[in-house]
């Protein structure tokens, strides 16, 4: 691998070593840049990262690195995985570094708090429109890429040569699927709404609801995300693919998403902030829902489900009486 070819992963988090992991094994010399030089020195010395990802020693390629400069220096291709709500702050840190030759994926799911955009126009406005760019979607658990179990990712660029050259450095014929995709709009929406929609299927368990009513969340949640993709130009086969369905099946009906876990321990009686402290790591689906319903209205699209949510997180509807609202709404046709 060229030495041009090296990628720094910017976001030491638990997604962020964990894709660092992936591209590592494959060879490619990978930057883990992470905001804390404490943490930053403890992975160097002990070959693990110890409070998000604990118990995988690192590939022989995976280079902690607590200097943002030094990454941008050595990597043309830079992979941001921070939480959304720190996407815009860390742009505008590693915009005076760029150079022509840099190239920025990311793979934040979540839109701009407050105003709902996509981060592809948060990118524009921040970096410009001639950084070429993509984004990392789809059903992908960290601490099961880190073991190096099969999986599948969408990676969406409108550039044909970023796509092209991320994807090799990231496919594994052994294990890691890449699929490629260039809907931006599509793959970015799926990633945030079905952090909504795996609160309320977490709420429902919580409940005591069973795998009927999971299930019926998960098709209308798809349904109404489908519904918001479209009216933004988003093409309907995105949310039959991996970044849609695919990762809405994935948050929804497993507890390694800590957006269902903060759901089920709501539906068990705790609070927001009792729910949220009880995960310790970042639980995106929080923001995404008022940011959801931020776009929802400007769209103009009707979303019961996420309406609902939004509900229950920002205006203390009980849960039990969400839940109600929507068995009790109008009869209607599916379509
Ligand atoms: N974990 C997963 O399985 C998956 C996660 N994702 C997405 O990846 C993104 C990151 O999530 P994940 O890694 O899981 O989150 P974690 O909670 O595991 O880690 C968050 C990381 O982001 C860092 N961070 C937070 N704010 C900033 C900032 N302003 N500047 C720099 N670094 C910052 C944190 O640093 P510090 O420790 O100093 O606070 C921490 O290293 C999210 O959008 C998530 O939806 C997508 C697919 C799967
Ligand atoms: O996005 C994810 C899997 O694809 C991770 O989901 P959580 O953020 O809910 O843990």
């Amino acid at each position: 691998m060229k030495q041009s070819s090296s990628v720094s992963v910017i976001g030491a988090g638990s997604y962020g070593t964990a894709l660092a992991f992936c591209l590592a094994r494959n060879g490619v010399k990978t930057f883990l840049w992470g905001r804390d030089n404490a943490a930053i020195s403890a992975m160097q010395q002990s070959r693990t990262n110890e409070q998000y990802l604990p118990g995988f020693t690192f590939p022989e390629s995976l280079l902690p690195n607590s200097s943002l400069t030094d990454c941008l220096q050595q990597s043309q291709y830079l992979l941001v995985v921070v939480p959304s709500h720190a996407f815009s702050d860390v742009l505008i840190d590693i915009k005076p570094h760029l150079t022509p030759a840099h190239k920025v994926i990311w793979a934040s799911k979540g839109l701009e708090p407050k105003t709902g955009r996509l981060l592809h126009d948060v990118f524009d406005e921040i970096i410009g429109t001639n950084t070429p760019k993509a984004v990392l979607s789809g059903p992908t658990f960290a601490k099961e890429m880190a073991a190096g179990l099969p999986t599948a990712i969408t990676l969406s660029s409108t550039n044909s040569d970023l796509s092209s050259a991320f994807s090799q450095m990231l496919h594994n014929p052994k294990g890691f699927r890449v699929y490629l995709n260039d809907d931006l709009v599509g793959v970015q929406l799926g990633g945030a709404v079905k952090n909504v929609i795996a609160i309320g299927a977490g709420l429902g368990d919580g409940l005591g609801f069973g795998a009927n009513a999971r299930t019926a969340l998960i098709t209308r949640g798809l349904a109404e995300l489908t519904r918001l993709g479209v009216s933004l130009g988003a093409s309907y086969e995105s949310f039959m693919g991996m970044s849609g369905l695919g990762d809405l099946v994935l948050t929804c009906t497993d507890n390694q998403s800590r957006n269902r876990r903060f759901g089920l321990a709501l539906g068990q009686g705790l609070s927001v902030s009792e729910a949220m402290d009880s995960i310790g790591q970042v639980v995106e689906g929080y923001r995404n829902t008022e940011e959801v319903h931020i776009l929802a209205q400007k769209q103009q699209v009707e979303m019961p489900i996420c309406e609902q949510i939004y509900a229950v997180l920002y205006d203390g509807k009980p849960a039990k009486e969400a839940a109600l609202a929507l068995l009790g709404r109008e009869q209607k046709s599916e379509q």
